[in-house]
């Protein structure tokens, strides 16, 4: 069975299609990249996955399971991490660690997660006090709290320090070592190069590209401007 399994999804708010024909599938264990202009549908499409929103047409499975018909399963066993925080300031963290903890039926101990993220020291700090970094860090630990099968990161690395950036991957990829499917949504070519195994492009609502970065790449210089000359031509296409 596949982790995640999406076809022909579609989802509109409005007047407005956010995501139309997307489809792909990932394998247990896999790490996955989305990746994708901005507005082109990638949050919108992991949405779907924990069941948040609710697609107009097509279909989501997660772990087997339709999201929008069964939250308590996808719940249990997806994390999310958040592309915001949205915590009360004056939460400490290892207040929310406790809190998001009580939510599931096999947490991670609270310790060695934070330990873990790099935030042992400060468990104490309010989450209103903490740096830009060190919310991002908390959203990481709080997706991972209850032992998930399936982990969505949504822009994991945005505003870390290049330190911090390598420390959150080495932690991606001892979560990936544990079996735990990782979807990552990303802007960050050298961070879907070094973690993922495979990826896909999403532009205008529509999925465009399904490989592995390798395949991409082919012989481009950097990843990044195989990923740039990529959508390039399939815009001039499109408008063809
Ligand atoms: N709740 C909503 N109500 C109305 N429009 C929405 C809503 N959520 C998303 N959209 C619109 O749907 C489109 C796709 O948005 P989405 O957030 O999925 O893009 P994204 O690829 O994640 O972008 P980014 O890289 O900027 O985060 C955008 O035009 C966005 O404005």
């Amino acid at each position: 069975m596949n982790a995640v399994e999406v076809t022909s999804l579609r989802k509109t708010f409005g007047e407005l299609v956010a995501v139309d024909r997307v489809g792909f599938t990932v394998e247990p264990g896999e790490v996955f990249g989305i990746l994708g202009p901005n507005g082109a549908g990638k949050s919108t499409t992991v949405e779907c996955l924990t069941g948040a929103i609710t697609p107009d047409a097509g279909m989501v499975r997660v772990l087997g399971v339709d999201p929008a018909a069964d939250r308590a399963t996808v719940r249990e066993k997806v994390g999310y991490q958040l592309q915001s925080a949205v915590l009360p300031a004056a939460l400490r963290v290892e207040e929310a660690m406790r809190l998001y903890a009580s939510f599931y039926a096999n947490p991670q101990p609270i310790g060695e997660l934070l330990e873990a993220v790099g935030l042992r020291e400060h468990r104490r700090r309010p989450f209103g006090k903490l740096s830009g970094g060190q919310q991002q860090r908390l959203s990481i630990a709080l997706a991972l709290i209850g032992s998930p099968e399936v982990v969505v990161l949504d822009e994991l690395t945005t505003g870390l320090d290049p330190q911090a950036r390598r420390e959150v991957w080495a932690l991606v990829e001892r979560v990936k070592a544990r079996g735990v499917t990782v979807i990552l949504v990303s802007h960050s070519l050298d961070e879907v190069e070094r973690l993922c195994d495979r990826l896909t492009i999403i532009a205008a609502g529509r999925t465009k590209f399904i490989g592995t970065p390798a395949e991409l790449r082919g012989d481009a210089r950097t990843l990044e401007d195989a990923y740039v000359t990529y959508l390039d031509a399939h815009d001039r296409s499109d408008r063809a």
